[in-house]
């Protein structure tokens, strides 16, 4: 009896140990379920979060622009995309060349005028067709536009700008204002709405350069594949508009205040550019200069 009574008490201690074991087991099993449910959800937390800093600091680059006028991927052929705009005061101030000085203002890009294969090859007769385009878009005899200075080739990266010329991303109108004449109020107020203006910014407004009167930008690199950053960004009243360089781009637009702009700093890469600059005025004009 005793050792039947020993036997069932062995017997059921063995079962209760073995419900031990298996409540233990069914324990850890949940916990590990637990554990890895957490670290899942950390994961994917710490992801999205690395994402959503990611995004923040793209879109962060230039949180100025509201409009995208001309994408790096769009082709804009064969006509030229024309954006007409009104044109400043400014010219009022400044002898009238008929046949010239713009009447319309505004700003276009083309991808047709140069192809991506010669503003690699950086043709000499560049300047003509940009000179022929700008005449039909403004409507102005070709031959009264003459070539002037500067027109450089400009190579832009993330390194620390070297001359105040260098700090290519600061607001500017390319047309010349004259020392002792300060821009005008439109611009001022286009330039304080957009919360742009700075002693610093209206001190450079005055030292841009010659007498431009159309300004023109040929990309030789891509906005997003060869550099970020660097997009151009026109400056308007209601907004920032900008165009993304893309090789054999054309921009052009009338060099007056109501087309101020700036380039986002370039963040990455190197962009290329040449600028090719117009006037109405023969004493400005210059001859071709010999590209590289
Ligand atoms: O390179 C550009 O896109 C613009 C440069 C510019 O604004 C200028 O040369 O005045
Ligand atoms: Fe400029």
């Amino acid at each position: 009896m005793a050792v039947v009574r020993q036997r069932t008490a062995q017997g059921s201690n063995a079962t209760e140990i073995e419900k031990k074991i298996k409540r233990g087991n069914a324990l850890r099993q949940g916990s590990a379920w637990r554990w890895s449910r957490g670290s899942v959800a950390l994961l994917l937390g710490t992801l999205s979060l690395c994402g959503a800093a990611v995004w923040l600091y793209v879109t962060s680059l230039d949180s100025e622009v509201t409009e995208t006028l001309v994408s790096r991927s769009e082709l804009v052929s064969p006509q030229p995309r024309v954006y007409a705009i009104e044109c400043s005061e400014d010219y009022e101030n400044y002898k009238r060349y008929p046949g010239c000085t713009p009447q319309k203002c505004g700003r276009a890009v083309t991808d047709s005028v140069v192809t991506r294969e010669e503003a690699q090859a950086l043709r000499r007769n560049v300047r003509e067709r940009i000179q022929a385009v700008i005449a039909e878009t403004f409507d102005l005899d070709p031959a009264m536009v003459y070539l002037t200075k500067p027109t450089f080739f400009s190579r832009i990266n993330s390194t620390a700008a070297k001359t105040q010329h260098d700090e290519y991303w600061h607001p500017h109108i390319d047309k010349v204002i004259h020392k002792n004449r300060t821009v005008t109020p439109s611009t001022l107020d286009k330039m304080k709405r957009s919360g742009t203006f700075s002693a610093p910014n209206h001190a450079k407004l005055k030292v841009t350069y010659g007498s431009f009167d159309y300004t023109s930008l040929l990309y030789l690199s891509d906005y997003g594949s060869d550099f970020t950053g660097g997009r151009f960004i026109f400056m308007d009243q209601n907004g920032n508009r900008t165009v993304e360089p893309r090789a054999g781009r054309v921009s052009f637009f009338t060099s007056g205040s109501e087309n101020l702009h700036r380039v986002e700093r370039v963040t990455w890469g190197t962009r290329y550019a040449i600028t090719v600059s117009f006037t109405c005025d023969p004493a400005h004009a210059i001859s071709d200069p010999a590209l590289p």
